[in-house]
């Protein structure tokens, strides 16, 4: 019978059948000092070892400074929870990447990089942007503290099977569009929970034909459409990235890896639950305007009215989000100033997020109005940057150039921001207080926030085009 790439990489890890449930194989587990602390805590009172450390990396992310080094730059709280993550990575013989080792970054950027996820895999992490990976063919997705647990001590976890959408996106996008644009054009017509319960596959000639950081930038934000995970089918793009990297099969081994993940893909005739198609050519550049990154629109289309939406929920979430957002049904985006840009995020902090932002950067100087940061998404990212002599033109433009972290993210560090500062992020989540009490985020992507920090508003990134 015709499977579904999901189908395929799910039968492949059942280990038993727990009632409706299933008892899966996890090949990679990732781990970062929030979510890891109270699972270390259950094996130590259990008196468990860390089943695989072979399988589990951990890194240090959200906590940290992207100004300083030090541990206890963030406070104390966050210097404990630093060192509990250290501490308990060295009983259990767990490989960590702390601040300041040359692998260390978030851990959706980290993980791919070190060629640690591969197509067919089931990978974990105790944070809900683990979809990330599915842009490798790995079938991948969050979990709880609790399940962490169950992970370190057992590699095996107990899941019930999603459903499958099919998102196609045929057709190719204009110049300037990005893989941001079309993921926040995907939410904005399926909805912020258009796709809960589901595990979507991302096809169709516009995605093909996305390099394997866009395809990230698309599975990274498939958690803020609702779905368990979201996945694209390896192919030579994937191939060619993988090539080479330190935790990728070499050798005599790399022929029998690419064999099999070329049978990932979904079967002819594959049945899916769900199908939404999308016209590439159709996609302008995208800015949230509201508290959910459903709440989009084309940088070029009035701020809606809650008129507008039919659905009475939809239509009072406008009316709350217009409110704390301070903006008026009809507004331009052209003429609402922003007074931060934050590049960066396991959404778009890595290479070419920065190379396309660099290149709108090179074309001016920061507006006076504005704040501007770049955090790379890992070390190795601020290296490359820095040999390509990205950091130049940033800071030479006026934006500040940080070191690799989770950062304006979220308000879990010292880059927070104040009640009624208004951000252009390239991140993936604009709820309330998101990045600080009171600030006001619009998810766009690094070349729009690039153009937002030198005109002080949105702006059309189509008009800096040559
Ligand atoms: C801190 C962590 C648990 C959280 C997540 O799960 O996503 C964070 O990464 C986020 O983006 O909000
Ligand atoms: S960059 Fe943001 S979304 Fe990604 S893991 Fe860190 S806090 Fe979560």
């Amino acid at each position: 019978m015709a499977k579904t790439l999901y189908e395929k990489v799910w039968q492949a890890h059942i280990i038993d059948q727990l009632g409706e449930d299933s008892l899966i194989y996890i090949d990679r587990h990732l781990i970062h000092e929030v979510t890891s602390p109270q699972a270390f805590a259950g094996l130590n009172e259990k008196g468990r070892q860390v089943r695989r450390p072979d399988r589990t990396i951990a890194t240090m992310d959200h906590s940290i400074s992207t100004r300083s080094l030090a541990l206890d730059a963030c406070g104390p709280q966050n210097q404990l929870q630093l060192q509990t993550l250290a501490q308990n990575c060295e009983e259990h013989n767990v490989q960590l990447f702390p601040v300041g080792h040359h692998k260390q970054g978030i851990v959706h950027v980290m993980g791919p990089e070190l060629g640690l996820i591969l197509p067919g895999m089931t990978v974990v992490c105790g944070d809900s942007h683990t979809a990330t990976h599915g842009a490798f063919g790995a079938l991948a997705f969050g979990i709880g503290t609790s399940q962490v647990e169950h992970v370190l001590a057992t590699q095996t976890l107990k899941q019930s099977r999603g459903k499958s959408m099919l998102i196609k996106v045929e057709g190719q996008v204009a110049e300037g569009i990005t893989a941001k644009d079309i993921i926040l054009a995907i939410i904005g017509k399926i909805g912020h929970a258009g796709a809960t319960g589901y595990v979507i596959e991302y096809a169709g000639e516009a995605i093909r034909a996305l390099s394997m950081e866009e395809r990230m930038t698309i599975c990274n934000m498939s958690i803020e459409a609702g779905a368990k995970a979201g996945m694209i089918a390896p192919d030579d793009t994937t191939f060619a990235y993988l090539k080479g990297r330190e935790f990728a099969p070499a050798d005599d081994q790399w022929d029998a890896a690419v064999e099999y993940w070329q049978s990932l893909h979904s079967d002819e005739g594959a049945q899916f639950d769900t199908v939404v198609e999308l016209y590439a050519p159709d996609i302008a550049p995208q800015v949230t305007w509201g508290t959910n990154p459903g709440q989009v629109i084309g940088v070029n289309t009035p701020v809606p009215a809650p008129s507008d939406f039919s659905d009475p929920v939809e239509l009072e979430s406008a009316k709350k989000s217009l409110a704390y957002m301070g903006l008026k049904p009809g507004d331009k985006l052209s003429d609402v100033p922003v007074s931060h840009v934050f590049i960066g995020s396991c959404t778009n902090g890595r290479i070419e997020d920065l190379r396309s932002a660099a290149k709108i950067a090179a074309t001016g100087k920061v507006a006076d109005t504005v704040t501007a940061i770049v955090v790379p998404g890992s070390a190795a990212v601020k290296r490359q940057a820095e040999a390509e002599g990205l950091d130049k033109v940033f800071t030479s433009a006026g934006f500040e150039w940080r070191l690799p972290g989770c950062s304006m993210c979220l308000g879990m560090n010292d880059d927070i921001l104040k009640a009624g500062d208004r951000c252009a992020s390239t991140s993936n989540r604009n709820f309330e207080g998101r990045q600080g009490r009171g600030a006001r985020t619009h998810l766009v992507s690094p070349a729009m926030a690039a153009a937002a920090a030198i005109r002080g508003h949105f702006a059309d990134v189509r008009d800096f085009q040559e």
